[in-house]
């Protein structure tokens, strides 16, 4: 296998393409000439992924890539890049015409953090002339300059790093906000005093920041690193990563793309939303399932795999919880192999009439809400949804006990895998997230690494996903937990930013726990369940194919409904008449029943009645005998 796939940051470069991508760019290049033989080149591979994740927001200025000279196909440009040694980094200026081959980096420390400070230097080396596009200016602003934003209106914020002469973070933190509009990031050096005392900095590194509105303050960041300036200038309302054409394509904020305009819903993003969760099991079961005429073999075991960890580990209110408590009995106590789909949506919306039963059919994106509907929403509450199972399944070991599932701590895993690569509605997301399980899974050996597990997977696809079309402007995919939600959960390593594992899961632990888990925004249920008609569809309860009473827990009530049907949604909402006996639910339907019977029964007693009468007056007469 290659040593670097599509998957990774970095560009893959070959004969056809290295000289027409490189040559005359408008930005500079970095890259790795290797021999996917060569055991230094697969020992230094993660090294070179982590270092192009890492400066992936660089791009406009520097890029990185990857040549793989053991191709057959590359032997030639190899030889003409007078490539003798793998591997070999050369560094190619934006809009070098002179068509040469780079310049090599002889150095023997190819640790991340120095190759990325030579990436900084690298770019500093460039003159006016060639300056790559996009790259903001990299030298020190002067201190009238910034001291002349003091109470200034300006339409976006201004950052300034004041850092020592030999720091890095500066220059770092104007790259990584490069994609990103609403502010402009300068430095500023601590040898500047005048500087530091108008704007009142005693200890550097530290960063200033100046309001559109004219006000200033010094940025109040936990740790003062890198990773947590930049974290916190990509956060700040009205900064957003910039928009690619494509995503200039997309409904604008607020609008959902046929001019109507949606509620924007405060919330806090520390907090879970029960509203984004109970609608994405809205439209997982009766949306994304019902897509499908049955269920049979693999899917339905899938099916009810997933309902049975949803049912168990669900944190919900108590009318989804039962709801998905009597579609498990109602699953399990079926011998059926094939369910047509339809029976199954007939449960979700409870048409027998079961009380306490209610899934709402209201979407509510709370956390999950996007700035246009074509964004977010249901993939988000999927996310959060095992997020929160796999946080349930290890703060309540014994939740899955006589299921098939206990001691097992893959449980959550195996069933979000199966449902993702089955049921996912976006079958390419299926076939990476079965990619990223196939690869590392199996070391899952408990449920806190399930836990640890899925976060970190996360997070990979959200570094994928980084400026795709995907990405939703007012929410980019970060790293997450941002160091504003978590400050422990961050740390730096030589340079490098790295997880504090610990304390990250402490914080999954808390933020996907029950008790952070807020009611706001979710809608109430209705005084009675009501039942759904899809237009041209049957939809009628199958009779054989209704839960048998045995199988509802006994706890549970049925109850009469009255009212007559009420349009909604394009979908015709029939509640139909019943009544209540002895604690008991009937439908018309089975009202219906009783009453033929009842009528049935009576015709035949009545026939039997006169039937006896008639044969025992025959037999006296035929028999009279007056002694007797
Ligand atoms: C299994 C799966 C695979 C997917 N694969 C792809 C794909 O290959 N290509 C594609 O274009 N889209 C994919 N998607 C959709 C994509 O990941 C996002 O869900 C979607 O773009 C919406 O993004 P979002 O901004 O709402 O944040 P999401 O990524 O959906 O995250 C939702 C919320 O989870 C929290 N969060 C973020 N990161 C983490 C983390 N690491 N750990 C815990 N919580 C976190 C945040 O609060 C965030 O708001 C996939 C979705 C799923 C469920």
């Amino acid at each position: 296998a290659r040593l670097y796939t599509e998957e990774d940051p970095v560009v893959i470069l070959s004969s056809d393409s290295l000289k027409q991508t490189v040559l005359n760019s408008s930005s500079a290049w970095l890259l790795q000439f290797y021999s996917s033989w060569c055991g230094h080149c697969i020992q230094y591979s993660p090294t070179w992924k982590a270092l192009a994740g890492d400066v992936k927001d660089w791009s406009q200025a520097i890029r990185i890539g990857v040549l793989d000279c053991a191709h057959e196909k590359n032997f030639d440009i190899c030889k003409e890049f007078g490539i003798h040694f793998y591997p070999t980094f050369r560094y190619f200026k934006a809009h070098d015409t002179t068509n040469d081959f780079g310049k090599t980096y002889r150095g023997a420390d190819r640790e991340l953090q120095t190759v990325r400070q030579l990436m900084v230097n690298f770019l500093q080396n460039h003159t006016k002339h060639d300056w790559p596009v996009g790259c903001p200016p990299l030298d020190p602003a002067r201190s009238e300059d910034i001291l002349s934003l003091m109470g200034k209106k300006t339409e976006f914020y201004t950052a300034v790093i004041v850092e020592d002469k030999d720091s890095y973070i500066g220059r770092e933190v104007i790259l990584d906000l490069m994609p990103y509009e609403g502010l402009a990031v300068k430095r500023a050096l601590s040898s500047d005093k005048l500087l530091m005392e108008k704007l009142g900095i005693s200890s550097v590194p530290s960063a200033y920041l100046f309001y559109p509105n004219g006000t200033h303050t010094v940025m109040n960041v936990q740790k003062r690193l890198r990773f947590f300036f930049s974290s916190f200038l990509k956060l700040l309302p009205g900064v957003h990563r910039k928009q690619t054409n494509s995503a200039l394509q997309r409904p604008q904020p607020g609008n959902n793309g046929q001019g109507t305009q949606v509620e924007w819903k405060e919330f806090e993003k520390s907090k879970v939303y029960m509203a984004d969760l109970e609608s994405g099991l809205h439209y997982l079961l009766r949306v994304e399932l019902a897509t499908h005429k049955t269920l049979e073999g693999e899917e339905l075991k899938t099916f009810k795999d997933f309902v049975t960890v949803v049912a168990k580990l669900f944190p919900g209110r108590q009318s989804v919880v039962k709801l998905l408590e009597t579609l498990l009995e109602w699953l399990v106590s079926l011998p059926l192999e094939k369910i047509p789909y339809d029976a199954i949506l007939d449960l979700v919306n409870n048409k027998m009439r079961i009380s306490g039963l209610y899934l709402s059919e209201q979407v509510q994106w709370v956390g999950c809400q996007g700035s246009s509907v074509a964004l977010r929403g249901y993939p988000c509450s999927l996310w959060t949804l095992f997020h929160v199972l796999t946080v349930q399944a290890a703060n309540r070991p014994d939740a899955l006990a006589n299921t098939g599932f206990e001691d097992d701590p893959l449980a959550v895993l195996q069933t979000m895998r199966r449902y993702i690569g089955t049921f996912f509605g976006c079958q390419e997301c299926g076939k990476h997230f079965e990619e990223m399980a196939q690869e590392s899974l199996n070391q899952v050996k408990s449920v806190d690494q399930a836990v640890l597990w899925l976060w970190r997977k996360h997070n990979q696809v959200n570094a994928r996903l980084t400026g795709s079309m995907s990405e939703d402007p007012m929410f980019p995919k970060t790293q997450w937990p941002t160091p504003d939600l978590c400050p422990t959960c961050h740390e730096e390593q030589e340079g490098l930013h790295v997880w504090n594992e610990q304390m990250v899961l402490a914080f999954l632990k808390q933020h996907y726990g029950a008790s952070n888990i807020s009611p706001k925004y979710s809608s109430n249920s209705p005084d009675r369940p009501k039942t759904i008609t899809k237009p041209n569809s049957n939809v009628h309860l199958n009779q054989n194919l209704k839960p048998s009473p045995d199988s509802a827990p006994k706890h549970q009530k049925r109850t009469d409904t009255n009212g007559a049907g009420e349009k909604h949604n394009g979908v015709q909402i029939e509640a139909r008449p019943g009544m209540t006996f002895l604690g008991l639910g009937f439908s018309s339907v089975d009202m219906s029943l009783c009453v033929l019977l009842y009528a049935l029964s009576c015709v035949f007693l009545m026939f039997m009645f006169f039937f006896f009468r008639f044969r025992s007056k025959r037999w006296k007469a035929r028999n009279y005998r007056p002694y007797v």
